[in-house]
This record gives C-alpha cells, sequence and structure tokens, in this order.
C-alpha cells in the first residue's frame, strides 16, 4: 500500500510574507489557479484579518477554486478565527488554520503567558473554529523548540477539541533531520489520540535544510507536507514544492508515496511565481533553476547526447520544461558543437568543422556563453561574410474573415526595390508568396514555427523556418523576430534565403553583389 502525502502550500501566505513579496488580488488569484492545475491538496490563500486586501483575496480565492481546499491562517483569537471563516465560508472545502506558539521563549516574551494558559487559549480556539468548519487545523509555532511533552499534551488537547490535522513547523529553520524524525515519531507514540488527526510539518530554511527535515518527518509518519513554490517565505524560506514532489517522483525506490500533484505544472507555476513576486530564482535551483537541465561542458553533453540518464535524474518533460539545454562555452566539447551546427542547419564537412571548432574555442574563451547567432557568424566567416542580399523594406496586408488575404511586399536588392502583391490562404501565406515571385530560385518551405518569447498580449513572436534546395542538399534555418508575426515570418524567410544564397555564391553557383 502507497501512502498517501497531502502537500499544502502556502505559497499565498508564508510565501507572501517574504519581505516585498506582497501580491494584489489578482496575483493572487492567477496563482491560486494555477496552484489548482499543479493538482496541491490544499492552499492556504491568506492570513485574512491582516488587511481588507487579505481579506479580499482569500475570500475570492475561496470562490474561485475548486478542486482544492482552502485555508486562511488565524491565531487563537475570536476576531480572527471570525475573518478567517467569513473569507472561506464559500469554499468548495474550507480549512481554518489557528496556531499559537508553544516555545518557553515564544511563551515568556512574546506572549507572556503561561504554559497552560496557552494550552487552554488553544484548546478555546479551536472549539471556536469548530463551531464554524469541520476541517481545522491547530499549528504550534515554534514546535522544534518546544518541550516535547508540553507538545503531546497540547496537540491532545486540541485533537480532543476537534482539530483534524496537527501541525509541527520548524519555525526558525533551527532542527535537524534525525532530530525531526525523532520529534514526529515520539509525537506518533505519545499523543493518545494522535490516530484522529493527520500529522503535518512546517519547515524553514535558516539552516537549509527544510527540505530534508520534511522528508524526514514524512519517513517517520507525517502524511502532509507543507511548501512553497520556488521556496519563497520568512527569512531563508520555506521548503520548496518542487524538490520535496521532484524528491519523491524521482527516489520511489526510498519513498514509496502517493501524490496528486501534476509534476508538468511546475516549472510554469515556478515561472509565474516568480514573475508576480519580483522574486528571482536563483540558476542553480534545484528543479525550476535556470541551469537545473543545462549542460555546458563537453563530457557532460558529450554523455547526455548518447544517453541523457548518463548526467538527468529527471526528464526535462516531467516538470513542464520542453526539453534540456546545451549551452556552448568554453567547457563545451566537439560532439555537443557539431550537434548544435546541424540543428542549425549546417551539415558541414570535417575540415570545416574542425576549422569553425578552433574558431569557437577562441570566441568562448573571451564570450561567457556562445549562443546560436555566434554561431551562425562564425560558419558564415568560414564562408566569407554573410551579405543580407534582399531586406525588407515595407508591406501590407490586407486580411479578415470575408476576405482573401493580399499581401504587398517592397524589398531592396544591392540598393534597388521591387514590389510585388500576392493572396493567400491567410496573411502569412499571401506574404511568403509574394516574396517567392519576387526571388527567382529553387526553394521549398520545408518547416515553419511560431512562438511568443516573451509574455502578455504584445508578446515578441519568433518565426523559425527551414528551406530546402536541391541545390544544395540542406536545409536553411531562418529567424525572424517582431511583434507582428507576419513582419516576422517575412523576416525568418529572407533569413534563409539570404543564407542559401551566400552558400550558393561560396560553391560559385551564384555572384552576389558586395553591396
Ligand atoms: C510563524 C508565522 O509565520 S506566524 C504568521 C505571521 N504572519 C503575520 O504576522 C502576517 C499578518 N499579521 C498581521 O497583519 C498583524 O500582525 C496582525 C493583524 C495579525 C496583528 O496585528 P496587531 O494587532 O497590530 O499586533 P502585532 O502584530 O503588533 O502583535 C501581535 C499580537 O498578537 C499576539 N499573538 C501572536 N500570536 C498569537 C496567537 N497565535 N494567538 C493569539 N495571539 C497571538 C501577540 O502576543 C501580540 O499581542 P498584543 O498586541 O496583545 O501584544
Ligand atoms: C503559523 C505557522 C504554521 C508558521 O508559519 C510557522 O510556524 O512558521
Amino acid at each position: 500500500m502507497r501512502e498517501k502525502i497531502h502537500i499544502f502550500d502556502t505559497t499565498l501566505r508564508d510565501g507572501e510574507q517574504s519581505p516585498g513579496c506582497s501580491l494584489n488580488i489578482q496575483e493572487k488569484l492567477k496563482i491560486a489557479k494555477r496552484l489548482e492545475l499543479l493538482r496541491v491538496d490544499v492552499i492556504e490563500a491568506g492570513f485574512a484579518i491582516a488587511s481588507p486586501g487579505d481579506f479580499a483575496s482569500v475570500k475570492a480565492i475561496a470562490e474561485t477554486v475548486k478542486d482544492c481546499r482552502v485555508a486562511s491562517l488565524s491565531r487563537v483569537l475570536k476576531k480572527d478565527i471570525d475573518a478567517a471563516w467569513e473569507a472561506i465560508k464559500m469554499a468548495a472545502a474550507p480549512r481554518i488554520h489557528t496556531f499559537i506558539a508553544t516555545s518557553d521563549i515564544h511563551m515568556q516574551y512574546k506572549l507572556k503567558m503561561s504554559p497552560d494558559a496557552v494550552l487552554q487559549q488553544a484548546v478555546d480556539g479551536v472549539k471556536y473554529a469548530k463551531g464554524f468548519c469541520n476541517d481545522v487545523e491547530f499549528s504550534a509555532e515554534d514546535a522544534s523548540r518546544s518541550n516535547p511533552e508540553f507538545l503531546y499534551r497540547i496537540f491532545e488537547a486540541v485533537i480532543k477539541a476537534g482539530a483534524t490535522v496537527i501541525n509541527v513547523p520548524d519555525t526558525v529553520g533551527y532542527t535537524m533531520p534525525e532530530e525531526f524524525f525523532k520529534l514526529i515519531k515520539g509525537i506518533k507514540e505519545n499523543v493518545s489520540n494522535i490516530d484522529k488527526a493527520t500529522i503535518s510539518v512546517h519547515c524553514h530554511n535558516d539552516l537549509g535544510m527544510a527540505v530534508a527535515n520534511t522528508i524526514a518527518a514524512a519517513k517517520a509518519g507525517a502524511t502532509q507536507l507543507e511548501c512553497t513554490i520556488n521556496g519563497i517565505g520568512e527569512r531563508a524560506g520555506n521548503a520548496a514544492l518542487e524538490e520535496l514532489v521532484m524528491t519523491f517522483h524521482t527516489r520511489r525506490d526510498l519513498y514509496n508515496y502517493d501524490l496528486n500533484i501534476d509534476t508538468t505544472q511546475i516549472y510554469p507555476t515556478s515561472r509565474l511565481v516568480s514573475k508576480l513576486t519580483g522574486v528571482k530564482v536563483q540558476p542553480n535551483k534545484a528543479i525550476v533553476g535556470n541551469n537545473a537541465f543545462a549542460h555546458e561542458s563537453g563530457i557532460h553533453q558529450h554523455g547526455v547526447l548518447a544517453n541523457r540518464e548518463t548526467y538527468e535524474i529527471m526528464t526535462p518533460e516531467s516538470v513542464g520544461l520542453t526539453q534540456n539545454k546545451m549551452v556552448l562555452g568554453k567547457h563545451s566539447g566537439r560532439h555537443a558543437f557539431e550537434d548544435r551546427l546541424k540543428d542549425l542547419g549546417y551539415q558541414l564537412p570535417k575540415v570545416d568543422i574542425d576549422k569553425i571548432f578552433d574558431d569557437f574555442k577562441l570566441l568562448a574563451d573571451k564570450k561567457k556563453v556562445v549562443y546560436d547567432g555566434d554561431l551562425e557568424a562564425l560558419v558564415q566567416n568560414k564562408n566569407g561574410v554573410q551579405k543580407e542580399v534582399y531586406k525588407l523594406k515595407e508591406f501590407v496586408i490586407n486580411s479578415g474573415n470575408l476576405i482573401t488575404a493580399t499581401a504587398t511586399i517592397k524589398l531592396s536588392k544591392d540598393g534597388e526595390e521591387m514590389t510585388c502583391a500576392s493572396t493567400g490562404d491567410g496573411p502569412v501565406d499571401a506574404a511568403l508568396k509574394a516574396v517567392d515571385n519576387m526571388i527567382d530560385d529553387h526553394f521549398v518551405l520545408e518547416e515553419y514555427s511560431l512562438n511568443a518569447v516573451s509574455e502578455g498580449k504584445d508578446a515578441q513572436g519568433e518565426v523559425i523556418v527551414r528551406i530546402s534546395s536541391n541545390k544544395t542538399n540542406r536545409l536553411y534555418l531562418g529567424r525572424g523576430l517582431s511583434t507582428d508575426i507576419v513582419e516576422s515570418s517575412i523576416k525568418a524567410y529572407l533569413n534563409a534565403i539570404n543564407k542559401l544564397l551566400n552558400e550558393l555564391e561560396f560553391h560559385g553557383e551564384v555572384k552576389l553583389n558586395e553591396k
């Protein structure tokens, strides 16, 4: 039997407590919808009493999200619990999450309350919350620095009062995995009614142990794990959801757990949270960092090209990325270099590759990363400087659902301008046909793809085309970038045609003007 693990996402509550991470209602709703797609079990939407804005956000999330439980945090105070309930009561599955600190230092200096008074207030708070909502989570803040005997007492009392989940936070990220394992085991063994509640943990990352501690707790019997996207949260943050989930996913041999999460939503969710909070993901961050699936060293690249499992313990696709990245730099080797050239449409004789590879290493010593454009320049350099034979001057498109698309294109070649109009099956087809009519050569459009390279309605569209020529038997790749997809299509097409013409000139097939 596989143990069911519930993922409690607190990006919108503890994550939002990171300095500078405050989100408005629209932003919180966007993230909540993403978390629903990610299929977390519980979304902690906020701390309803914190501000009118947070109240409204929690309420909006509760009214929108249907497939996850929605929780609001509250102190064990009636006014907090009232606000929490008021905000979440329309949720398909509401939860009140109430807490009070249980460590000596917090009780003495912060709350100025005796342990008995804290226990009584916790019980009263849970009972009061239970009057509204069947699902009540109780957290013993700073549990890992609390007296375990007191923890057993308070957990037993709140479960008796109706708590369905008892949460054990390592509030200040102080504990170590073996210690936390023992604490959870102690709770399981010493709280007489523990079978009536779910054990949850909530770990902070002050010593970089949040994920390790959470995993140790799961091993000891915790079945709800609290975490955040990208590990954001108070101070050094919380356990990162993506790291926990992918650990269980990748090491099934060690962890026989059943999770609801759709791992392919991890990467888009991470990017959305980073964009909306303004907190950048460090490049070497596990799972979602820019370098998590990137290879720069020749030995690694060679291994990955032969079999990606040589250096990848999970697939980029499993976390929602389309592919790994081969970054070309000074540590790269010939295998990756040649592979990239092929991908760009250059199938060159070995002597040429050897020459360009030497130039590439010289360039890589000067540049941190050698991009595709640099490679193309190196190839063209070998073939002589690339000439932009045909240039786009102007274009006009007439298109609509009731008329045939017409494109009028003005190009220049060697300073002379030419214009042609054509109809087509849509504006892109019409535009490329008009280009075909002006350029008298034998090539065929083999591939066409369009991708947004930035987000939003004004995203730049990058068109990539590959054309073939029966004169050279190879493919020529062209790229074009613009906020107008017809313009990026024309530019990409001309870019590929110009490459073909340069190559034909190199082989003496055509003569191009020097201009
Ligand atoms: C470990 C955690 O992450 S806990 C969650 C932390 N998150 C937040 O604090 C974010 C939202 N917080 C807020 O907006 C505000 O702090 C509020 C609205 C909750 C309270 O604001 P204020 O009333 O101005 O109080 P303030 O924050 O200055 O002090 C906290 C008060 O709550 C009391 N308190 C703290 N925790 C608890 C608790 N769990 N139960 C009951 N009382 C508590 C403190 O003793 C203090 O009481 P006092 O005002 O009588 O001295
Ligand atoms: C309120 C609790 C769960 C908390 O955030 C913490 O202790 O860190």
